[in-house]
């Protein structure tokens, strides 16, 4: 079962789970020389990643990547190396090495094996993972009903190409093991919709109908649910 953090407003939250996520890294720096971290994209963590990145740590030993990727330029606005590389990758954190998912390739999956090779190339396993959840209870990319999720789910690979059912873009994602291997996850929600499948996900049912479930169901991967009211 996961640990829980309730929070009343999500800059608290941000800012705590930013600090949090500071003193692991500066732990993983003092024990292994190095840490490495993956952040998801859409809004919810752009206040932590905004937090984190004023925060004074020996960013050049840090290994800075993606949960998922859209396959968009890396400019595009929905892009979220864009969005790492406006929040997080500024000030000391842009001292750390970012690793991003997206390449030249026409699509996701021309381009998944050479993401698979950077990604075997990154000190592993991941010292933190930083997930979110939409309502339909996707994270990462691993998203219900998309053709790729089984794999996604059960594959031995650290990357997977994914075309969401109802998202606009093929995606580059993370797997459940690649996840599940790191040595701290976080799962970042907010408001009463989410909190509303989250209490679900908690229950026993298929994995696949809430792919959220792959992290919360398990107890092999200390995992933390930071919740804040809105
Ligand atoms: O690329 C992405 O969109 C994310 O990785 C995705 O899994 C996200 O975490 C959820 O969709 C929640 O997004 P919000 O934080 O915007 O609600």
């Amino acid at each position: 079962m996961p640990t829980e953090h309730l929070f009343t407003n999500n800059d608290e939250a941000a800012a705590h789970l930013a600090t949090r996520i500071a003193a692991l890294l500066t732990d993983a720096i003092a024990t292994r020389g190095t840490a490495s971290l993956a952040l998801s994209g859409g809004r919810s963590p752009k206040p932590v990643l905004e937090a984190l990145a004023a925060t004074p740590l020996d960013w050049s030993k840090v290994v800075v990547t993606l949960v998922d990727e859209r396959w968009v330029a890396p400019d595009a606005p929905d892009s979220n190396e864009r969005l790492l590389r406006e929040t997080l990758l500024t000030g000391p954190a842009a001292a750390a090495h970012f690793v991003p998912m997206k390449n030249d390739a026409a699509d996701a999956y021309a381009g998944q094996p050479a993401v698979e090779a950077a990604f075997a190339a990154i000190p592993w396993p991941l010292d933190i993972v930083l997930l979110g959840m939409g309502e339909d209870g996707h994270t990462a990319s691993l998203f219900p009903a998309a053709a790729e999720l089984a794999d996604g789910l059960t594959g031995t690979a650290r990357t997977i190409a994914v075309t969401p059912p109802a998202a606009p873009h093929q995606r580059l994602s993370l797997t459940a093991s690649a996840i599940l291997a790191a040595r701290h996850v976080f799962l970042q929600i907010s408001g009463d919709a989410k909190k509303a499948v989250y209490a679900r996900a908690l229950e026993d049912g298929p994995v696949e109908q809430l792919p959220i479930r792959l992290a919360l169901r398990q107890d092999a991967t200390p995992v933390e649910v930071w919740i804040s009211a809105q």
